[in-house]
């Protein structure tokens, strides 16, 4: 197992920046440069020398024993002074002098996993934290990270071995006694885990939403002051706005932390007929990303109906500030902009809040079989004694197929689509 480094804080200046080391090796490094071995997981200052003995920097060491890292290797830190400098003369020298290899991106959080400090569902999780950016984003990737799924799933896991142990014993005492008929047992063990995971399939996609951010769209006639809005939103000039009917032609997109909700709010083109072929082709993709859209808000101009109106849009009047009435929402002055931004909240808030665990589409298809899976073992109960050994089959490979959801084993390929974004150092 090769000794593995990395700086895990970004490149430029910082007030410090830590290089991590990981792998046999790790403590072996640590005495080369600062002289000894700092007693484990306490921050020591040294002097980091070369092999010249010419001092790169004056830091923290701290050293994790393979049994206590993040890891589970041997492990080390050097907590440098954030220059480019040290960490450039930090590198080579691990590279050139100490003969260390540079991880690869996710490589610290990958032998994490192959020595099962972390599954699988907890790397996706980690990899969530590190890339949240709202408040409820954080709370969601938190969740995961630690450790819900595995709890989960070794809930279902314990019913459903429970419903096989019940089948099999059936089978194997064909011809003596034993507890008439399973079956209502069987079944209710079943439909009891069917319906969780149930649960966690419909959240899914709104996990999806929290992790990737919802999407808004503005939509109405041309002029009803949708750019203007947006702007006023974004706190800035993001979109141009005139007197001129048709000025947004293309899809404008801000994005904003709404409370803690990630969304991304869309100006389109004004919805119209028109000879014109651009502002054609913007009305046609206005139409369609609001087809997408989690949300739609209609600015009503005069009293006109909107036949792509869904459940669940709001419809707001535009312009308050030259109605009588002074209701609706405007861009120009911000009046009513809170309002609608509440509503806005209190709708998208409610998808947020489901308390899953599942979120992603791997997760999504991996409960999908299960729960195929669980359909086809209850019917085959149904069928009587007969059928018990293909219901015991169903159920073994539900159990793999969840098992797989927190598995250490056989996830390259999930691996693979998580590293390939994971930052260096992690
Ligand atoms: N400086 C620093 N800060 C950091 C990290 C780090 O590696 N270095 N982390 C890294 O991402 C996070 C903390 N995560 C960690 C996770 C596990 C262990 C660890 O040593 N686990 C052992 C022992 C647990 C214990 O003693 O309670 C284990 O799991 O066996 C250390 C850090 C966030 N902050
Ligand atoms: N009084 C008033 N004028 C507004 C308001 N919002 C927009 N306007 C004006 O209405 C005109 C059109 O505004 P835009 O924001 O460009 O309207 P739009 O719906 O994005 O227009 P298109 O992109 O052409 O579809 C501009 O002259 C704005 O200054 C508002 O709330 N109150
Ligand atoms: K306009």
């Amino acid at each position: 197992m090769d000794t593995i480094f990395a700086p895990a804080t970004p490149p430029g200046k910082s007030g410090v920046a830590v290089v991590r080391v990981s792998g046999p090796r790790a403590h072996e490094v640590v005495r080369a440069l600062a002289g000894d071995v700092p007693e484990p997981r306490r921050a020591s200052l040294r002097r980091l020398r070369d092999r010249s003995g010419a001092v790169i920097d004056e830091a923290l060491v701290l050293v994790f024993a393979p049994g206590g890292s993040f890891t589970g290797e041997p492990s080390a830190e050097f907590q440098l002074h954030g220059s480019p400098a040290v960490v450039a003369r930090m590198r080579r020298v691990l590279l050139e002098e100490q003969g260390l290899r540079l991880a690869e991106p996710g490589e610290f959080t990958r032998r994490a996993l192959e020595n099962e400090r972390l599954d699988i569902a907890q790397v996706e999780g980690l990899a969530d934290l590190i890339e949240a950016e709202t408040e409820l984003q954080r709370r969601l990737a938190l969740r995961v990270f630690s450790g819900e799924m595995r709890q989960r799933v070794e809930s279902w896991r314990e019913r459903l071995i429970r419903a096989m142990a019940l089948v099999e014993a059936v089978i194997d005492f064909a011809d003596e006694e034993v507890p008439e008929d399973v079956s209502e047992e069987v079944t209710a063990l079943l439909e009891d885990v069917r319906a969780e995971l149930t649960r966690e399939i419909e959240g899914v996609r709104a996990a999806e939403r929290l992790r990737e951010g919802f999407e808004v769209a503005i939509l109405g006639r041309p002029n009803a002051g949708k750019s203007t809005l947006l702007n006023r939103l974004a706190g800035r000039e993001a979109a141009l706005t005139s007197e001129i009917a048709g000025t947004t032609r293309d899809v404008i997109e801000v994005r904003i932390d709404l409370d803690g909700l990630p969304v991304t709010f869309l100006d389109t083109a004004g919805l119209r007929e028109t000879d014109d072929v651009v502002e054609a082709m913007g009305v046609r993709r206005a139409l369609e990303r609001a087809r997408a859209a989690d949300l739609r808000i209609f600015l009503q101009v005069e009293d006109e109906v909107f036949p792509e109106l869904r459940p669940g849009d709001i419809v707001v009047a535009a312009k308050a500030d030259l109605r009588d009435s002074r209701e609706g929402v405007s861009g120009l002055t911000g009046e009513g902009v809170d309002r609608l931004l509440d509503e806005v909240k209190e709708k998208l808030g409610r998808i947020a809040s489901l308390p899953v665990t599942a979120t992603r589409e791997r997760h999504r298809q991996a409960m999908q079989a299960a729960v195929a899976g669980i359909d086809r073992a209850v019917e085959e109960v149904r069928q009587g004694e007969a059928r018990l050994e293909i219901a015991g089959e169903e159920l073994r490979a539900v159990v793999a197929s969840l098992s797989g959801l927190v598995g250490y084993i056989d996830v390259e390929h999930v691996l693979d689509e998580i590293f390939s974004r994971f930052c260096l150092g992690k």
